[in-house]
């Protein structure tokens, strides 16, 4: 069996008051899978995404790996290249999709891991993957502010997805603010995006996986149906 991409080793969060918000969590997540987040509001799913983008700023303790180094070792910025965080409220973000969309890219360029990675070929258009999922291009041009929930989200999943070098991504509830057949087609295309595992192209959903994007995906979801589509493993938070 290949080596993990990402482990997480005694991962302990605590909240304001000390107590846990979950303890010594261990998980490990291999090429082509993609981990189910569950748990009841407040669990810490968010918290755990956060974590692992390197994104938390609080007390902490366990390991978090990345093809076996830490973000030490891979440096912050390189680290949130590998690893995309997409939250749950994108449309927070000031300025347009487009103006963020060009401080990614240009970040990505100067960025050494981009440049020595053989993958650095743009693999997809974000604007041409958001167009597909209901996005006008006019829309980029627009402050996030002004693009409603369903919008932004697409967007900013759009843009994650595209990053040349975006080995994970973690999806806060991605598709919390769409429409069932909007969900559906983000759902298909995300996950056709992913490689096969251990040769095997379509899995249980039935998508067929081209592997032109993200290597792994963990994804937050409330909805057991979207969970059976698109999981090929659950992690129950409330357990922690
Ligand atoms: N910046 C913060 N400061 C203080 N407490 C926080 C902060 N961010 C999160 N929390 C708390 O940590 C706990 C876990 O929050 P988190 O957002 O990770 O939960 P979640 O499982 O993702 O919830 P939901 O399903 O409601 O999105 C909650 O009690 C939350 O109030």
């Amino acid at each position: 069996m290949a080596s993990p991409i990402l482990e997480v080793e005694d991962l302990t969060v605590l909240r304001d008051n000390d107590s846990p918000l979950f303890s010594n969590l261990s998980l490990k997540l291999s090429q082509g899978e993609v981990l189910v987040l569950k748990g009841v509001s407040g669990s810490g799913k968010s918290t755990l995404l956060k974590c692992i983008a390197e994104l938390n700023l609080y007390e902490k303790g366990g390991n978090i790996k990345l093809y076996g180094k830490s973000s030490k070792e891979w440096d912050i910025p390189n680290w949130r290249i590998k690893i995309a965080y997409v939250p749950q409220r994108p449309s927070l973000l000031p300025g347009t999709p487009l103006d963020f969309l060009t401080t990614i890219q240009n970040l990505n360029a100067r960025q050494k891991i981009s440049k020595d990675s053989k993958e650095d070929v743009k693999r997809i258009d974000a604007l041409d993957l958001a167009q597909e999922w209901g996005i006008e291009k006019t829309l980029w041009r627009r402050d996030w502010g002004t693009l409603s929930g369903g919008e932004s989200q697409r967007i900013a999943l759009s843009i994650a997805a595209s990053i040349g070098g975006a080995d994970i991504l973690l999806l806060d509830e991605p598709t919390s603010a769409l429409d069932p057949e909007s969900s559906k087609k983000v759902e298909e295309s995300l996950l056709s995006m992913l490689p096969p595992v251990q040769g095997q192209t379509t899995l249980h959903n039935g998508i067929q996986r081209k592997g032109t994007g993200p290597k792994a995906l963990i994804w937050i979801t409330h909805s057991a149906e979207q969970a059976e589509r698109v999981g090929t493993r659950t992690l129950d938070l409330s357990r922690h």
